[in-house]
């Protein structure tokens, strides 16, 4: 992966502190903190309804925190919504374009709303940056989902955004698409634009810089790929041998046994104590399977966090220290 081009002293494009947020009485964000420094690439993850989107939006002031202070750009993200909305740019789930109005015409309109001085030249670099240029004349509704996603793109970076907000910028594209997307999103930070993406995929961890994971609106955890993997007490190995499936039901069984995933042919089991793992796998190395010790997954890493969060969280209630 391309090295950020943020030193580990630059200014950050985003700092907030316990931000949260209600809806009637549930709360939905929980005292968040984020520091994102300024040129990197920060994926924001949690499973569905943790309050990826609800804090995106607090970010760029399209909601109002009911708690918490911080700033987005060096913008108070409370009382300088509208100047924080001219200097990111925000690409939402739902991909906003007109499906009736060409490639070229669909951005030209953006340019506009966003009062760009030289339209036609901004149009005509952002469709160059993003490869749109041979289907200028497209209807944006006859693109297929890939291009649809670079389209959307083009129309949040037309006005020379800081910092851009992607909410789940890959979801329902093919896999290629969502390669090439990644590969446009490490260019556009290369120049200099702060990155904030919210994503489900767990392989897209590896394609960020440092990320936070929540879950109900709480984090989890907080770093860069690698020591998010170091932050876990798991040990994963992988298997291979016969009927695997009659295994990965067996291993499942087992006390202590955090996961069982079927992977390229191998079955990735993980446990949270190393001697447990090895006595679960002993009957199959004795049988022949081949075991190989492997890192745990980042999906299993963070279902490992919330659990150990979870357990605090009681063992706190309960008023035990640990
Ligand atoms: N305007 C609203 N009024 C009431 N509840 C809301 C509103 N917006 C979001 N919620 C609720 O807040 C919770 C968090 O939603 P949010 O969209 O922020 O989660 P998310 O992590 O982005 O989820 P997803 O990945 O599914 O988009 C959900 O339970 C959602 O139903």
């Amino acid at each position: 992966m391309p090295e950020p081009v943020s030193p580990p002293s630059a200014p950050l494009a985003v700092d907030v502190r316990g931000l949260t947020k209600r809806f009637g009485t549930q709360t939905v964000v929980d005292h968040i903190d984020i520091q994102v420094p300024a040129g990197l690439i920060y994926g924001f993850l949690g499973p569905n309804g943790s309050g990826k989107t609800t804090t995106l939006r607090m970010l760029c002031g399209l909601l109002t925190p009911d708690g918490g202070e911080g700033s987005c750009l060096g913008l108070d993200i409370r009382t300088d919504a509208a100047r924080i909305k001219n200097q990111i740019g925000y690409m939402t789930q739902r991909f906003s374009y007109y499906d009736d109005l060409t490639v070229t015409e669909n951005l030209d309109f953006v340019a506009r709303a966003y009062q760009v001085p030289d339209r036609r030249k901004a149009v005509a670099a952002v469709m160059k940056d993003l490869d749109l240029t041979p289907r200028r004349d497209v209807m944006a509704g006859h693109l297929s989902g890939g291009w649809k996603q670079r389209l959307a793109l083009a129309a949040c970076l037309i006005h020379d955004p800081k910092l851009l907000l992607l909410d789940e910028p890959t979801a329902g594209v093919d896999p290629e698409a969502r390669r090439s997307f990644w590969n446009e999103i490490h260019s556009i930070a290369a120049r200099g634009v702060t990155v904030l993406v919210t994503t489900h995929y767990m392989d897209e961890v590896e394609r960020c810089h440092s990320i936070t994971y929540i879950a109900e609106g709480n984090v989890v955890t907080t770093g860069t790929p690698r020591e998010i993997i170091g932050q876990s007490r798991l040990k994963a190995a992988a298997l291979a041998g016969p009927d695997l499936e009659d295994a990965a039901q067996a291993l499942r069984a087992l006390p202590g046994i955090a996961s069982v995933a079927a992977l390229g042919g191998r079955l990735v089991v993980a446990a949270r104590v190393q001697t447990v793992l090895d006595d679960a796998l002993a009957p199959y190395r004795a049988r022949g399977y081949e075991v190989e010790a492997v890192a745990p997954s980042f999906e299993d890493v963070f279902v490992e966090l919330i659990h150990v969060a979870d357990e605090q969280r009681a063992a706190k209630r309960a008023g035990v220290t640990s």
